[in-house]
């Protein structure tokens, strides 16, 4: 019997791990005043493929229904959420989910995220809270080695309106950017009438590393408002940051996005130990338009796994084994209960001792028990 690729089974502390990550964002975020909510893990691809939300079905676990309709496992939280919400009073503005996604474009096609996202509240409000709630978790967890990257939307797509550019070409550059592919973009622009953007695009996949960017770009975007209002939006959030005692903040000037509904800041966090990405949000204020409604929407989603893997491991407590009958079982029950913390396996025979740190003898004296070690 074999499983199919992308798909594990899992045992032992991994599992444990991803426990205790849920239950201390449960617990962070609803002292914070976040709102659990939850959707269906089965639902129309249509949700997540509109126009706006944009997602690529391609990658979706799909099939038909009944109906002819394409239904798909949940591909990602934001729009289902956003789906789900629509119809709500806007009074409820944070809300907070634990769950699985199902995509095959990542490593295993299941990947369990745990998030929040902020609706129809103020734009800097919404955008500190995601990231000062992903700081205080991390640091719940004990992981204070991580940093945080801020980049825009905006820089990007700004700077190719510029240009005179296509569809088709603006999507490769996406492309080209995405992957930081130098060639590619002297490729798809040479002998065209935007050449001259080869040198500005190549410079922006550099333009990463700490704050001091940010005044480099100032100079070079004196003339342009709108990219100079982004990186003060940039400056703005990094200041926070930086008084909220947030280890490290870098900024990527040159990221393009990686879901298609982000229009405005987007973050992550990379653990430094191996470089992986435990969270990822950004603001995507144009998935509600699709419900015509204008308003605010920023949020992240941690992944859980990432997280599992790198909690400090957690001691696993002496095993202790009873050996009983049928006449002491229940007392041995009893002083389980009583000893909570106590990790206890009840047996009426023992074959391998190695799987025990310590072994019991519960005896039954006329009327008193007695626990003795063997
Ligand atoms: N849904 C995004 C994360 C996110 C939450 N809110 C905004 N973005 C993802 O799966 O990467």
């Amino acid at each position: 019997m074999f499983l199919p690729e992308g798909s594990q089974d899992e045992t032992g502390n991994l599992i444990s791990n991803r426990l205790t990550a849920l239950e201390i964002f449960r617990r962070i975020t609803n002292s914070r005043n976040f709102r659990p909510i939850s959707t269906p893990v089965v639902e129309y691809a249509s949700t997540f493929t509109n126009d706006v939300a944009g997602m690529d079905l391609q990658w979706m676990l799909k099939w038909f229904n009944s109906d002819g309709e394409i239904e798909v496992l949940r591909p990602d939280w934001t729009a289902a959420i956003a789906r789900a919400i629509a119809s709500q009073h806007p009074s409820e503005r944070k809300w907070t989910y634990q769950g699985s996604v199902f995509r095959m474009d990542k490593h295993g096609t299941e990947n369990r995220q745990a998030g929040i996202e902020i609706v129809h509240e103020e734009r800097f409000l919404g955008e500190s809270e995601s990231l000062l709630t992903a700081a205080a978790y991390l640091n719940e967890l004990n992981i204070s080695n991580y940093v945080i990257e801020l980049s825009h939307t905006g820089i990007f797509e700004g700077i190719l309106t510029l240009y005179p550019l296509n569809d088709e070409q603006k999507r490769q550059l996406h492309d080209a950017m995405y992957e930081k592919q130098e060639d590619y973009v002297k490729e798809i622009l040479k002998n065209t009438n935007a050449e001259s953007l080869i040198q500005p695009l190549i410079e922006l996949m550099d333009a990463y590393g700490s704050r001091e960017i940010i005044d480099e770009y100032k100079q070079r975007w004196q003339d342009t408002p709108s990219l100079l209002e982004i990186l003060d939006q940039i400056e703005e959030l990094i200041r926070l940051l930086e008084q909220a005692k947030v280890p490290e903040v870098i900024i990527d000037l040159g990221r393009v996005k990686n879901l298609p509904y982000y229009d405005g800041i987007m973050f992550r966090g990379f653990l430094v130990e191996d470089g992986s990405t435990c969270f990822s949000g950004g603001r995507y204020d144009r998935l509600y338009k699709q419900f015509e409604l204008q308003t605010s929407a920023v949020g992240l989603a941690f992944d859980v796994d990432v997280l599992a893997k790198h909690m400090p491991v957690i001691q696993p407590s002496e095993k202790l084994c009873f050996i009983v009958d049928s006449t002491t079982h229940a007392y041995a029950e009893q002083y389980r209960i009583e000893h909570p913390d106590l990790r206890i396996d009840i047996r009426y025979s023992v074959d391998s001792e190695l799987v025990y740190d310590r072994i019991y003898h519960v005896i039954k004296d006329r009327e008193t028990y007695k626990v003795v070690e063997r």
